[in-house]
């Protein structure tokens, strides 16, 4: 499939990637490996500085023995050189990170190398296609260096800060499958990965095996249509002016995608309320936030099995009265969508929800953790709060982690609640196995099928309250 992609000029956002044919939710676009990585401490320290690549980013661009790394990265810097418009194909460029200075024992894995077989399965083209342009987003700071045979250290600042790609874990599950000790963070430059524009309504989606980055689509997406990922991990939550502050401070560009219209679209009267109830959320319960996680830790590390009572015996009123308030935010903004919802497709509602996406997360993290009436009651409120979140998820960020972490935990709840048997719990079997099919693909092995389901529960169980 990644041969099926074409590098084009995109009207205000510089080159972008875009879909020579149609493409199927759940196709691989991209599997590639790094120019330049850096492994940092499993979570919670975080992923190194970026600011660390750029010698790396240097000294392999300018490696006298692999030519391609230096070409792409020049690509990337600076397309309007026609000498340098042909991208290398997929295939040089694991030809060329086999002599990357990323190299890593556990880039080796079996289900690593075979998302590689399947990305140049496909790859039947003699590489990717794109057309002359003449300004390009990265390199305003500066016109092209004459001696282009080196990578400067000034293009190559300006090449991490605009392209580079960091993240906390790999994928949990593929890591678990493939048997890599604690998953590590990451940042590091891919160079096809690199092209692809930002959305904050994605129809793409991106994470690391290993050190492969895999895109893979998660909509129909039609010949001639822009390929997108998100920039944005958990602050994609948040009304489009948050995010358009974060995309322009950090990327330089203002977001003009669907969501961001839809949003600035909704009418005016509740476009305010879906701020003030972000304000709302993101400032007075960030202690919430918190105390939920605190808890959480608590009591997964030695009260597991007594989940529950140990909650009641901590901070339950506390707790109870933050989920009040949560309770009358979103019953108000719910009035309010509700009174638009005339002019509002059930689809827009949960984009505008996505906003406030934590409102509905804090209001199952509280269902979890404070049952009310009896378990029965609890699990069904529990298993309406999941159902939104879901919903939501299934919306905006579609084959996300998250989203296949809740698709697990409403499987549980279905099954605990209904029985295995049940229609619900067949109905959310169906909407975990999607999930997975838009994050892994719908050509895995039944036995790689099940071993990544399987630790994707347990992830799910470790990383969500
Ligand atoms: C990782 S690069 C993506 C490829 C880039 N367009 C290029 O020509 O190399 C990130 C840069 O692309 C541009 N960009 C990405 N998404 C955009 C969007 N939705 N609207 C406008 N510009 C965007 C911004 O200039 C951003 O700094």
């Amino acid at each position: 499939m990644v041969g099926e992609l074409i590098c084009a000029m995109m009207e205000g956002k510089g080159r972008g990637v875009i879909a020579r044919h149609s493409i199927a939710a759940s196709d691989l676009l991209l599997c590639a490996r790094p120019a330049v990585v850096l492994e940092g401490p499993p979570d919670p320290e975080g992923a190194p500085d970026a600011a660390r690549l750029v010698p790396a980013l240097v000294q392999a661009a300018n490696a006298q023995d692999v030519p391609q790394i230096r070409a792409a990265l020049q690509y990337l810097y600076d397309g309007t050189d026609a000498s340098r418009l042909q991208l290398p194909d997929i295939r040089t460029m694991m030809n060329l990170a086999k002599h990357s200075s990323s190299s890593s024992s556990s880039s080796s894995s079996s289900l690593q190398e075979g998302l590689q077989e399947s990305c140049c399965d496909h790859d039947h083209s003699s590489g990717h296609h794109h057309h002359h342009h003449d300004s390009h987003s990265h390199s305003a700071a500066e016109p092209a260096a004459a001696d282009a045979d080196k990578l400067t250290e000034q293009q190559a600042s300006l090449l991490v800060k605009y392209n580079a790609f960091a993240d906390d874990y790999e994928d949990l599950a593929a890591a678990a499958v493939r048997g890599a000790a604690m998953p590590h963070s990451h940042v590091g430059l891919w160079p096809q990965f690199a092209l692809f524009n930002h959305s904050c309504l994605p129809n793409s989606v991106h994470y690391l095996v290993g050190h492969a980055m895999v895109v893979r689509a998660v909509e129909d997406v039609a010949a001639g249509e822009e390929l997108t990922v998100s920039y944005l991990g958990r602050e994609e939550f948040a009304p489009a002016g948050a995010r358009q502050a974060v995309l322009q401070e950090r990327y330089g560009f203002a977001c003009g995608c669907a969501r961001c219209q839809l949003e600035s679209q909704a009418p005016r009267q509740l476009q305010q309320q879906l701020l003030d109830t972000y304000r709302q959320v993101m400032q007075a319960p960030r202690q919430l936030q918190q105390q939920l996680l605190d808890t959480y830790w608590q009591v997964m590390q030695d009260l597991k099995p007594r989940f529950l009572e140990a909650v009641e015996h901590q901070d339950q009123s506390n707790l109870a009265a933050v989920q009040a308030q949560l309770q009358t935010l979103e019953h108000f903004l719910s009035a309010a969508l509700q009174q638009h919802r005339a002019v509002l497709s059930d689809s827009a509602v949960l984009v505008l929800q996505a906003a406030v996406y934590d409102l509905y997360e804090l209001l199952l993290f509280c269902e979890q953790l404070l049952p009310q009436g009896n378990e029965a009651e609890s699990k069904h409120a529990a298993l309406a709060c999941i159902g939104r979140c879901l919903a939501i998820l299934n919306c905006v960020s579609k084959g996300a982690e998250l989203h296949v972490f809740l698709a697990s935990r409403l499987l549980q709840h279905a099954v605990d609640l209904r029985g295995p048997d049940s229609a619900q719990a067949e109905a959310a079997a169906q909407l975990f196995l999607e999930a997975h099919r838009m994050r892994y693909g719908s050509q895995l092995e039944q036995q790689v099928q099940l071993e990544l389901m399987e630790a994707n529960k347990q992830a799910a169980e470790e990383f969500l309250m």
